[in-house]
């Protein structure tokens, strides 16, 4: 393993830590409340994108219930990734949430049936990020192989605050998110329009 990676690799502990400790401290109502509408920014670039791919929240991540209702609500076309190996995630589109089923390490994803659609905006869960717009995830490279595949989808990170870092380490293959919202701020790109 290289450097960058070992480095990677610790920093993921340290924030994965860092997320249960916070979430685990906060109570049901702020939980509820957070990332439940889009703040404007985010409700912008929203109405603009027709397909969104959002991802079932699981343990500490930012949670994502309460939007996918929003984004059904909004007529929008919701779909959820599903683990197809090595491969890019592939966006399925799922009219109800209760067509998610248990899949790739117990998180909730849609059945082969529902239809694979293409994303123009993803929503992505992370461990840490940083202002530059870096983000660290699970380290499968699931995301960034995604990313890879759908460059026209506006990228957007979901995280609580704490999950803020000052550096990560970025690889030739780490893609840059164009915009991160925590429970209290918004991060966008400077100088790029997504
Ligand atoms: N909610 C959610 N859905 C997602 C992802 C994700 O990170 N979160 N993914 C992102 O690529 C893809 C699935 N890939 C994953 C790759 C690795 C792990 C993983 O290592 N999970 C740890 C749990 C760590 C923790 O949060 O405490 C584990 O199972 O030990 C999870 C998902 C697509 N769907
Ligand atoms: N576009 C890509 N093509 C091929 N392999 C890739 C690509 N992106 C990442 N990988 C591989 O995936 C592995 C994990 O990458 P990395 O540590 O950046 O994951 P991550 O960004 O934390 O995870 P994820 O994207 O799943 O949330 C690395 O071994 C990397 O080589």
């Amino acid at each position: 393993m290289n450097s960058l990676s070992d480095k990677k690799k610790s920093l993921r502990e340290e924030y994965r830590r860092r997320r249960d400790a916070f979430y685990s401290q906060l109570d049901a109502a702020t939980r509820g409340l957070a990332f439940r509408r889009p703040p404007s920014p985010l409700a912008k670039l929203i109405e603009q994108s027709e397909t969104i791919g959002l991802y079932s929240s699981i343990g500490s991540e930012a949670p994502t219930s309460r939007l996918s209702e929003y984004l059904i609500e909004a007529g929008k076309t919701l779909a959820f990734p599903a683990v197809i190996g090595e491969s890019p995630l592939e966006f399925r589109k799922v009219d109800n949430i209760d067509l998610l089923e248990t899949g790739f390490r117990d998180i909730a994803e849609p059945s082969s049936n529902c239809p694979a659609v293409v994303p123009d905006m993803i929503i992505t869960p992370m461990v840490a990020f940083d202002r530059s717009m870096g983000r660290l995830g699970q380290g499968g490279g699931h995301y960034d192989r995604t990313f890879e595949k759908y460059p026209q989808a506006t990228r957007i990170g979901f995280a609580w605050s704490v999950q803020e870092t000052d550096i990560v380490p970025m690889e030739v293959h780490d893609v840059l998110l164009h915009m991160i919202v925590t429970e209290c701020e918004i991060i966008q790109q400077v100088n790029v329009t997504p």
